[in-house]
């Protein structure tokens, strides 16, 4: 039996929501093919829900940052609510911050001295739009108005010839209105067609001068779904549609306000209101930067850039004072991020083939897996895309070494090292950096104990039969190797196996140019060498790095029967004079 009290957890308490009875649906069947008109409600919307709304300087630089990314329309408070909210409209005006190309919007409610207050606070404006709402809902014209549906349309009617006549009285502007039902997806549809073409009847829109009607899902309260086909029956049933701009205002109550706006543009919405990442009453405002990035990734230009996300990030969070979450759509810092085995090798082989494919088409269409966007798009890197914890593979730790450090183990090596990281993350129960990842791959197989270096070789090359003689340091005493084989490693080969009286195979073998060090362009690189010997039928990969490719090749061979534990003091013929 669970032991959670069951008391206040009571399903029926609630209701579920009514579909509307729409046979004739069309929506399912669209595509969105291109960007819908964008209205930032962050400074309204997104500011009248933050524990502390922003300050002048925060919603300044809020409202660089909005013009910066392309919006056009911008709503930039609900000044007649507070002297903050009004001093920074005249702001905007008196200091001549609003570009030709973008116009700001108020909001007020149906109130003769707010609407009087928000015409003053435009005083001056070169263009604006005057957003009026009032509610509509059921609830609200019941609970909250106390109001019947007649009495509700009056406000809306009555707030409708005051934002008319205050704007006749202010000529200088170019002016639009823009009326919105509060609690739209909450109102009887009927109703609501009602109410805004009565709105519509006042202010008389033409096709050259639209209004725009807002349908709000001021709280989420249904599937998306539902709400599309609240939003194409509307656009069938309203009036004057060809001279009306219908704009979705959609809330995340239920999580799905992108999906809501989204499904809503398909049923024919013309234009989205939403904010940056997402800010916003309760569960918050429908995110624009995950719509417009979902319009940006089917190939469309959404009229918007967030090619430096980084930059929207810091200022969204300086202004509301909100974290964005690690996992934010497109934006949060892990969302680039692989930690799993399988999600690394699989975005290493594709990124391989991308660029290969983008280096003779540079408008190549990305088909990277697990990576919907290209992070590069967003100003990210790929080394943020792949990070080491114990649930990582060979192909991550691989893959960070060689973006990191230009050490490009083979495949055989791979296999070998990973368990040395996967050991390290499990020890640390921890991310592993990739410094931590180059250290560890440094004292396994470039630096193993007992080191024994070479001092100097000689090879007498002759067909079919080279003959190699070294001298390696081993415990400070120099020893003597002499072997001949195939080829410089494998004579080296030979040398050691009569030395340490032990079989010695050299099963694998690879070799490249390592790149130079940053500002380093006129040294030579060094060589990297990676080795895997068979000793008594055991295996041991090791490593070596040397300007002198041979000199890497054999300290290789060197590091690798280290690795067996062989003590070479032990087996030397010939001890030379200690160094
Ligand atoms: C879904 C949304 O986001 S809507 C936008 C909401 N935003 C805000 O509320 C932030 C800004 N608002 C405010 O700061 C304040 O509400 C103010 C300053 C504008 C007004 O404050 P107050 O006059 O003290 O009124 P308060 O908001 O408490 O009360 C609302 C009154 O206006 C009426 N009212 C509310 N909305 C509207 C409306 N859209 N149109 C007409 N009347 C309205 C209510 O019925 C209530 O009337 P009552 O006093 O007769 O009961
Ligand atoms: C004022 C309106 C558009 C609003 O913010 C809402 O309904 O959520
Ligand atoms: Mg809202």
């Amino acid at each position: 039996m669970s032991t959670i009290a069951q008391a206040n957890f009571n399903h029926k308490k609630y209701r579920a929501y009514t579909p509307i009875k729409k046979i004739d649906r069309r929506w399912p069947d669209k595509v969105i093919d291109k960007a819908p008109q964008w209205c930032s409600v962050d400074l309204r919307d997104g500011n009248q829900a933050l524990i502390e709304p922003m300050n002048p300087s925060q919603k300044l630089e809020l409202f660089k940052l909005l013009v910066d990314v392309g919006f056009k329309e911008i709503e930039v408070g609900f000044p007649a609510a507070s002297a903050p909210d009004f001093d920074f409209v005249r702001q905007l005006i008196e200091q001549d911050l609003i570009p030709d190309d973008v116009t700001i919007q108020v909001l007020t409610q149906a109130r003769e001295p707010l609407i009087k207050r928000s015409f003053e606070a435009l005083k001056g404006a070169k263009k604006a739009i005057v957003h009026l709402y009032n509610s509509t809902s059921t609830v609200q014209r019941e609970q909250v108005f106390k109001k019947s549906r007649d009495e509700i349309k009056a406000i809306a009617i009555q707030g409708a010839e005051w934002v008319r006549d205050f704007s006749i009285t202010q000529p200088e502007t170019q002016w639009s209105f823009q009326y919105s039902p509060e609690s739209f997806t909450n109102t009887e549809m009927d109703y609501a067609v009602e109410i805004c073409d009565a709105v519509i009847s006042i202010w008389k829109p033409t096709p050259e001068h639209k209004v725009i009607i807002n349908l709000p899902a001021t709280v989420e309260a249904s599937t998306p779904n539902v709400y599309a086909d609240q939003i194409e029956w509307i656009g069938e049933n309203i009036s004057h549609r060809e001279s009306i701009t219908i704009s979705l205002h959609t809330h995340n109550d239920r999580g799905c306000g992108v999906a809501a706006a989204e499904l809503g543009v398909m049923a024919g919405a013309d234009r989205i209101e939403g904010t940056l990442l997402g800010n916003g009453e309760r569960t918050g405002n429908m995110d624009i930067v995950t719509m417009a990035m979902n319009i940006y990734s089917q190939g469309i230009d959404p009229q918007l850039n967030f090619s430096d996300m980084d930059r929207v990030i810091t200022t969204v969070e300086r202004c509301t004072q909100l974290a964005v979450h690690p996992r934010h759509a497109y934006a949060g810092e892990l969302v680039f991020a692989a930690f799993s085995g399988s999600h690394q090798d699989a975005i290493n082989k594709c990124m391989a083939i991308d660029e290969n494919k983008r280096a003779v088409d540079p408008e190549a269409h990305w088909e990277v897996a697990y990576l919907p966007i290209d992070p590069r798009d967003l100003g990210r890197t790929y080394q943020q895309v792949i990070r080491i914890n114990s649930q990582s593979g060979k192909g991550g730790v691989a893959y960070v070494l060689e973006q990191d450090y230009g050490v490009q183990m083979p495949r055989w090596m791979q296999v070998d090292f990973s368990p040395y990281v996967q050991e390290h993350a499990e020890n640390y129960e921890s991310e592993v950096s990739s410094a931590t990842i180059n250290n560890i791959f440094t004292e396994t197989y470039l630096a193993p104990d007992n080191k024994v270096t070479i001092d100097n070789y000689q090879l007498d090359r002759q067909a079919n039969n080279d003959r190699l003689q070294a001298i390696v340091i081993s415990n400070n005493t120099s020893v003597s190797i002499d072997g001949q084989g195939k080829g410089v490693l494998d004579a080296f080969v030979s040398g050691l196996s009569g030395l340490i009286k032990k079989e010695i195979t050299l099963i694998d073998y690879n070799e490249h140019a390592l790149p130079n060090k940053l500002g380093a362009e006129n040294e030579q690189s060094e060589a990297i060498a990676y080795v895997q010997l068979s000793i008594m039928g055991v295996r041991y990969c090791a490593a070596a790095k040397s300007l002198d490719i041979v000199n890497a090749s054999l300290q290789a061979v060197l590091n690798a029967v280290m690795r067996s534990g062989v003590n070479i003091n032990h087996h030397s013929t010939i001890k030379l004079a200690a160094v």
